[in-house]
């Protein structure tokens, strides 16, 4: 198939491959063999087959031009970058893969060959060329690959679907009402009300568990938004290149263990709303990015050119003070106005303990049916320790402490131990008299509870006083409620 340059020898007409001729003749392979000048010295019967030419029309011709004359798109194959021609010159063995051979009727077909230096005497002087049609296994292999491309196209769209569900089934169930009557609270509840029918950016603050990812839900439950999904991500849960493709989404080979195209969350918050929770963990790469989707509605899968528009809400929750991590350097100053359009704070329940009974029988309601009791409430004592205490965990404590004592529980009424004091958060009252000890207790315990005095939420009943000896102690340590 390849001419070289060398002179052919008579030699090497004469003894290539004498002795195995019958042998050689036998094999399914086709079998070539050359000399130093590229001439077919010999041709068996299986090449015969697969060619078409016959040895009578290809022996002792230079055959490059013959058979491999071009590649597989048409272009010219020069025979100086043939194997074959390279073995005459080095008599380096060599095994070829994607290669094809033309046939005498103009048509081809790809072939593996391997091309081995035969020596005389430690003298180089041919090559055999021995090659197999490969036709078959590459359609074998071209429609496993079909097939396998066809798998991973279904488990892209079955994973795409499921992600997708999820969303719609974490945004449509579940119990999303806000208890309390706090006056913060109520605040609280009037401005998600006056913001959810806008498509303004929320920014929600407030300590772990006081409530945030509700307050997102309810935004968007009250918004034209809700029958489209909610899509959460809490930004502290990934490595920032995972957190990256769970946002923005990526092509399959987009980095390792990437073995599909997979939609981000952005794509999935199409026309519903997108809450990004914890999300001053967001890295200063991951603000760069979310400063562009938030001003360009728009963005690239990791690893695509190919730019994606989506039409998303955007609500994200911190339990950090943004702006000071704006002045630590952490957080993108106009990333921060841009996510601060409209701040919501949730208050921690410490500052709201006037909210524990209603709330306690709302976590009650709640209990009941998952763990299939008929738990009443909590002893009154038991509401006078919840109401003492400072709770660090918020409403997710005071949910844990109510769990805790209603699977231990065998009546309907909930007996609470007195929960340990908070020492972190405990007032110092190193320095004071007994009496600015107590009037303090008393100030703090009546500011908690709305400054209500009597009744099963008062402050009379949190202290165990009467409430006439509360009003009493009130008026001789000269405590008023503020105007
Ligand atoms: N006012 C409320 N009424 C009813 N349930 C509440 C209220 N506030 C919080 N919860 C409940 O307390 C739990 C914790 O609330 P949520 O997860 O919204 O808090 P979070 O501030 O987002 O917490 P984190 O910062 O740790 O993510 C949830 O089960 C939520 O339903």
């Amino acid at each position: 198939m390849c001419s070289s340059p060398l002179a052919p020898t008579s030699e090497a007409h004469v003894d290539f491959l004498p002795e195995n001729k019958l042998l050689l003749n036998a094999v399914g392979e086709g079998i070539y063999g050359f000399d130093l000048a590229g001439n077919a010295v010999f041709i068996n019967p299986a090449a015969e087959r697969m060619t078409g030419w016959t040895a009578q029309e290809l022996l002792g011709k230079n055959i490059h031009n013959h058979h491999h004359h071009s590649h597989a798109d048409g272009s010219h194959y020069p025979q100086e970058d043939c194997p074959i021609y390279n073995t005459m010159h080095d008599g380096i063995a060599r095994e070829i893969s994607h290669e094809l051979f033309w046939r005498k009727d103009g048509s081809s077909f790809p072939v593996h060959y391997t091309t081995t230096p035969v020596h005389k005497q430690q003298q180089l002087i041919g090559v055999v060329a021995i090659f197999r049609d490969i036709s078959m296994q590459k359609q074998t292999e071209d429609s496993l690959r079909q097939a396998l491309e066809q798998v991973q196209a279904l488990s892209e769209k079955l994973a795409n679907e499921n992600d997708y569900l999820q969303m719609e089934l974490a945004s449509h169930t579940g119990d999303v009402s806000i208890s309390g009557e706090s006056e913060p609270i109520l605040r609280l509840i009037q401005q998600i009300k006056l913001v959810a029918n806008t498509n303004s950016t929320v920014l929600i603050s407030g300590e772990n568990g006081t409530g945030k990812e509700l307050v997102a839900r309810n935004i968007h439950k009250l918004s034209e938004r809700s029958d489209k999904p909610l899509v959460s991500v809490n930004c502290a849960a990934f490595s920032p290149t995972l957190l990256e493709s769970e946002l923005f989404g990526h092509e399959k080979g987009a980095f390792t263990g990437a073995t599909t195209r997979r939609k981000g969350r952005f794509e999935l918050a199409h026309q519903g709303t997108l809450f990004l929770d914890e999300v001053a963990e967001l890295s200063l790469e991951a603000q760069s990015k979310l400063l562009r989707v938030l001003q360009e509605q728009e963005f690239e899968r990791v690893g695509s050119s190919t730019t994606i528009k989506v039409d998303i809400r955007l609500v994200t929750a911190t339990h950090h003070d943004l702006l000071k991590r704006v002045q630590q350097g952490l957080f993108r100053m106009d990333l921060y106005y841009r996510l601060n359009v409209f701040p919501l704070h949730v208050p921690p329940l410490r500052e709201r303990l006037q909210d524990i009974p209603t709330l306690v029988s709302h976590i009650v309601a709640n209990l009941n049916k998952k763990l299939g009791k008929k738990i009443k409430g909590v002893s009154n004592k038991g509401l006078s320790h919840l109401m003492t205490y400072s709770w660090p965990g918020n409403v997710r404590e005071l949910q844990n402490v109510i769990e805790r004592q209603s699977i231990l529980s065998q009546g309907q009424v909930l007996q609470i131990p007195a929960l340990q004091v908070d020492t972190a958060n405990a007032v110092s009252t190193h320095g004071q008299t007994l009496e600015q000890v107590e009037a303090a207790h008393i100030r703090r315990t009546l500011q908690q509870l709305g400054w209500r005095i009597s009744g099963a939420q008062g402050a009379a009943q949190v202290l165990g006083l009467p409430a006439s000896t509360l009003r009493s102690r009130m008026k001789k340590l000269n405590i008023h409620r503020p105007s």
